[in-house]
């Protein structure tokens, strides 16, 4: 299958990389800058799990190609609406795009311009660019999910699976993927929340006096908002997602943490902002989250 890569970023760089690794066609559809870089230097993976370099084969927006089969869309999410746009050129009828992005709200746009192209996915791994653009992946864990989002076994998500199968990093096929998202953003916007505030690592924010107890509270408020929309998630997530935090590593960092320490743009509005307008909408109160949200936009305010 004819596979195209939206973003040589953390994520898109390190998957892309893992299938080229493994001898699939990938192409990566990149901005001007990305591709000098890329061109000259290659693109370099430093991973826990096996260092990787090569030539990626790159494209900008206004190349002209056929349509791919599978695209990994894997901007951040204040690039959403442009990485949409350049994207079009390159899917056709039959082509399947798989977000990789954090949250949800992502897939609404998504299916507006792309309809039942469009299937779930998401990402478990702590990869970021280091100062040279060069792709760094510190834990030990890089599991790419996919699945339809209807619960439906197609023949489309089938080949997929066996087109990601055997790489190095784990390609999961789920048939629960509108949960696991749901999952992952509850996990994420906590974690993220919290890494933020504090400007620490997950230890010593957990092992803190009273932290678990403060990442509990701010996962029940997340859930609170959740539920009162309906989302499909599990009756004991929090304690599920407890006990995946007690296993972190002391370091642990998440991708809006490191983006905040270089000074970079960051997903609030995507991710803690859309359940601030949700809890706004169903009037729950949430002063957590509120507070989690305040800092990311004072934040903003001093970039
Ligand atoms: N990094 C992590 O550990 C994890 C990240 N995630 C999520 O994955 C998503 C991607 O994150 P991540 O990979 O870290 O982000 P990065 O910023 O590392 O990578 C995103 C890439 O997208 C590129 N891009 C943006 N717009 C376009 C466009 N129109 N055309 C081509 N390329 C474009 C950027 O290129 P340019 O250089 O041109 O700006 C950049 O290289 C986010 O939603 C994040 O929350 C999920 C799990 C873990
Ligand atoms: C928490 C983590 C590292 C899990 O993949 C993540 O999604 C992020 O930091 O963006």
């Amino acid at each position: 299958m004819r596979i195209l890569v939206l973003g040589a970023g953390g994520i898109g760089g390190y998957f892309g990389g893992r299938l080229v690794e493994k001898g699939e066609v990938v192409t990566f559809l990149v901005r001007s800058k990305r591709k000098q870089l890329l061109e000259e230097k290659g693109l370099v993976i430093h991973s826990v799990n096996g260092d990787f370099t090569f030539a990626p084969k790159l494209i900008t927006k206004t190349d002209q190609t056929a349509p791919f089969d599978i695209v990994l869309f894997s901007t951040k999410a204040y690039h959403l609406e442009e990485a949409i746009n350049d994207v079009k050129p390159f899917v056709g009828e039959n082509t399947v795009i798989i977000p990789l992005l954090n949250g949800v709200a992502h897939l609404s746009p998504l299916q507006e311009a792309f309809g039942e192209n469009v299937i779930g996915g998401l990402s478990f791994i702590e990869t970021t660019l280091n100062e040279a653009g060069e792709v760094v992946h510190t834990s030990k864990f890089d599991r790419l999910v996919f699945g339809e989002l209807e619960h439906i076994e197609t023949d489309r998500i089938q080949q997929i699976a066996d087109t990601f199968s055997g790489t190095k990093a784990k390609f999961v096929m789920s048939n629960q993927i509108k949960k696991d998202m749901w999952h992952k953003y509850l996990m994420i916007t906590t974690m993220s929340g919290v890494t933020t505030l504090m400007r620490a690592p997950m230890g010593p924010i957990r092992d803190s006096e009273g932290g678990k107890g403060f990442i509990r509270s701010l996962l029940l408020e997340v859930t609170e908002i959740m539920r009162a929309c309906k989302a499909p998630i599990d009756d004991n997530i929090v304690e599920e997602q407890m006990k995946s935090i007690d296993g972190l590593s002391y370091q642990f960092k998440t991708s809006m943490q490191r983006d905040m320490e270089k000074g970079l743009f960051i997903e609030g509005d995507h991710l803690q902002g859309h359940l601030m307008k949700l809890a706004k909408q169903y009037d729950i109160e949430a002063p957590i989250l509120k507070t989690v949200y305040q800092n990311l936009k004072v934040y903003e305010e001093m970039m």
